[in-house]
């Protein structure tokens, strides 16, 4: 079975609704008013997930189509790190997503490294239609070996899929090298059509989910994996380098 069939999705995000309404204050329904004292709900999970890969890959088209329903046909490039939240649920947990944006430039990986450490999952994009692309996915992995958690789930993403015709890189090049990394997901997409967006997200948290403790009480949650709350405005400290390397 499609492990990707698992995986509820739920329209709406938090239920904002806008009325309409034809003159005066409207008076509320018993529900409603009752519906409107309701606090949200708290997250059951706070998670963080990294997007890296070289430049003009799709890292930002791909947050953004996933976060917002959007896609930028010339977006600028990536300065450091940006990032967006998107509260998903998954088997009946509310979990807010926080999705780290990373520039694919060289320049700027002492910035972007200092974020690889508090992902639970890891987005490693190349451009289907560009080789280089591709050839620099070993330099991407020594990253990874070097920065993130050992235990954070891995995706490999051949994005721009909708450029068939300009394709370089076969899925088959894309699986065999995810297949040489242990636990290594690989899927393709495309940004701009949107297709396999909200797949690669919510797989990612699917399999994160897997990893964690079955039932956690919320304190402990709130002093673990909630650590995300404030917003870290710093980079947080480098962590120590992976003792055992995953890339070939
Ligand atoms: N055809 C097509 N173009 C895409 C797709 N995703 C992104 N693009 C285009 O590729 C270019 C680069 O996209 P970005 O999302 O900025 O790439 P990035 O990896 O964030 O780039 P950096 O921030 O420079 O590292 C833009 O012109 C996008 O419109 C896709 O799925 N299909």
């Amino acid at each position: 079975m499609d492990p990707r069939n698992d995986i509820q999705r739920r329209g709406g995000g938090g239920g904002a609704h806008t009325g309409v309404f034809l003159g005066g204050s409207p008076a509320l329904t018993g529900a409603q008013s009752r519906r409107r004292k309701m606090p949200p709900r708290p997250a059951d999970y706070k998670l963080q997930v990294i997007i890296i890969g070289s430049r003009g890959v799709g890292k930002t088209s791909l947050m953004e189509r996933f976060t917002d329903d959007t896609f930028c046909e010339a977006c600028k490039s990536t300065v450091g790190v940006d990032f967006k939240i998107k509260t998903v649920e998954l088997r009946g947990k509310k979990i807010r997503l926080q999705i780290w944006d990373t520039a694919g430039q060289e320049r700027f990986n002492s910035i972007t490294s200092a974020y690889y450490r508090g992902a639970k999952g890891i987005v490693l994009v190349y451009d289907i239609t560009k080789e280089e692309t591709f050839e620099d996915l070993p330099k991407w992995m020594k990253m990874i070996d070097k920065y993130a958690s050992e235990d954070a789930e891995l995706l490999l993403v051949g994005n721009k899929l909708d450029c068939e015709t300009d394709r370089v890189i076969s899925r088959q090049q894309g699986e065999k090298f995810a297949q040489r990394i242990s636990g290594m997901r690989f899927c393709e997409a495309s940004a701009k059509d949107n297709y396999n967006v909200d797949e690669i997200f919510l797989k990612l948290v699917d399999d994160i989910l897997n990893k964690l403790p079955l039932e956690i009480p919320n304190r402990e949650l709130s002093n673990s994996i909630l650590s995300l709350q404030p917003e870290p405005e710093v980079p947080p400290e480098l962590p120590p380098p992976r003792p055992n390397l995953r890339c070939c």
